[in-house]
C-alpha cells in the first residue's frame, strides 16, 4: 500500500469500450492531471491539477456532466467506495488524465488481493508503476508538447499497444516506435481518432495488412460513458 492520494475526476461502472477488453464490464477510475496535451484528447477536463478544483466525493461521483472537479482518496478509501457504490464489475480500469503520474503499485496490488483484475490506460509518458498482474495498455503519444522520454520502457512493459491514428503519418510513427520492441505476447491495436470516417477506413485497411487489431471507441457508438 502507498500513502499517496489518488485524485479522482470520475468514477463509474460501464463497459470497457476500447482495446482487448472491449465488452467487459468495468469500474472506471479517471485520475486528474495530464501534461501531454494531445490536441484531439477527449478528456481535456482532466488536465488541470489544481487544489482549487477539489470538491466532495458525492459531488464528483454524482456529476451529471464533465467538469474539472475532483476529490482525493487513499487506496483503501477507494476500495471502500467501490463497496459503498455496490458495483458488480470485477475489472477496474485506471485512466485519466495520465494515471502513471501516480504510483499505482498500492492500489493495483490491493485490487488483485481483493479478487479484481486491473488495467491501466496510459500514454507511456511516465513509467507504469503497478502490480505485475496489471494489464497495461499504452497508447503512445509522439511529439506532443508535454511528452517525456520513457516511451521505450513503457512499450516494453505494455501488454497492449493501442495507437490512435488519423492519417498514414501516424502509422509510420508507430512503425518507428515498434522497431526494436519485442512484440511477443503483446497485442497491437489501431484506434481511429474521434470516429472519423477516413481514420476508420485507414485503421481497417492497416489492421488487415498487418494482422493488427481494430479498436473502436464502442462506448461512443452506443452513447454510454
Ligand atoms: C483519454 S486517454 C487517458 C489515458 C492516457 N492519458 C492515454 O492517453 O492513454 C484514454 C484513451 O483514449 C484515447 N483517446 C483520447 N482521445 C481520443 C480521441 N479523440 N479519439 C480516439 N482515441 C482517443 C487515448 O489515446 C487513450 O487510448
Ligand atoms: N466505456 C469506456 N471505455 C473506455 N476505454 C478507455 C476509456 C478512457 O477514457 O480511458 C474509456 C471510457 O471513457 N469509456
Ligand atoms: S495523454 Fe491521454 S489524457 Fe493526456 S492529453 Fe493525451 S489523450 Fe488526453
Ligand atoms: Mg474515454
Amino acid at each position: 500500500m502507498t500513502d499517496q492520494v489518488l485524485n479522482i475526476n470520475e468514477m463509474f461502472e460501464t463497459i470497457q469500450g476500447e482495446g482487448v477488453y472491449t465488452g467487459v464490464p468495468a469500474i472506471f477510475v479517471r485520475l486528474q492531471g495530464c501534461p501531454v496535451g494531445c490536441p484531439w484528447c477527449d478528456t481535456k477536463h482532466t488536465w488541470t491539477l489544481d487544489e482549487n478544483l477539489i470538491d466532495s466525493v458525492d459531488a464528483v461521483i454524482n456529476k451529471s456532466e464533465e467538469s474539472e472537479r475532483f476529490f482525493g482518496i487513499s487506496d483503501l478509501g477507494l476500495l471502500a467506495l467501490f463497496e459503498q457504490q455496490g458495483y458488480n464489475a470485477k475489472h477496474v480500469v485506471i485512466t485519466g488524465g495520465e494515471p502513471c503520474m501516480y504510483d499505482l503499485t498500492g492500489i493495483t496490488e490491493l485490487l488483485h488481493e481483493r479478487g479484481f483484475t486491473s488495467q491501466i490506460e496510459t500514454s507511456g509518458t511516465f513509467e507504469a508503476k503497478c502490480a505485475q498482474q496489471t494489464w497495461v495498455t499504452v497508447s503512445p503519444k509522439v511529439n506532443m508538447k508535454g511528452g517525456y522520454d520513457v516511451l521505450t520502457s513503457a512499450l516494453q512493459r505494455a501488454n497492449e499497444i493501442k495507437h490512435p491514428i488519423a492519417m498514414q503519418k501516424h502509422v509510420d510513427e508507430l512503425d518507428a516506435l515498434l522497431a526494436g520492441i519485442d512484440l511477443t505476447d503483446k497485442v497491437v491495436c489501431l484506434q481511429p481518432i474521434s470516429q472519423q470516417a477516413r481514420a476508420t477506413e485507414l485503421a481497417i485497411k492497416t489492421c488487415i495488412d498487418r494482422n493488427w487489431r481494430l479498436s473502436l471507441q464502442t462506448h461512443k457508438y452506443v452513447g454510454i460513458a
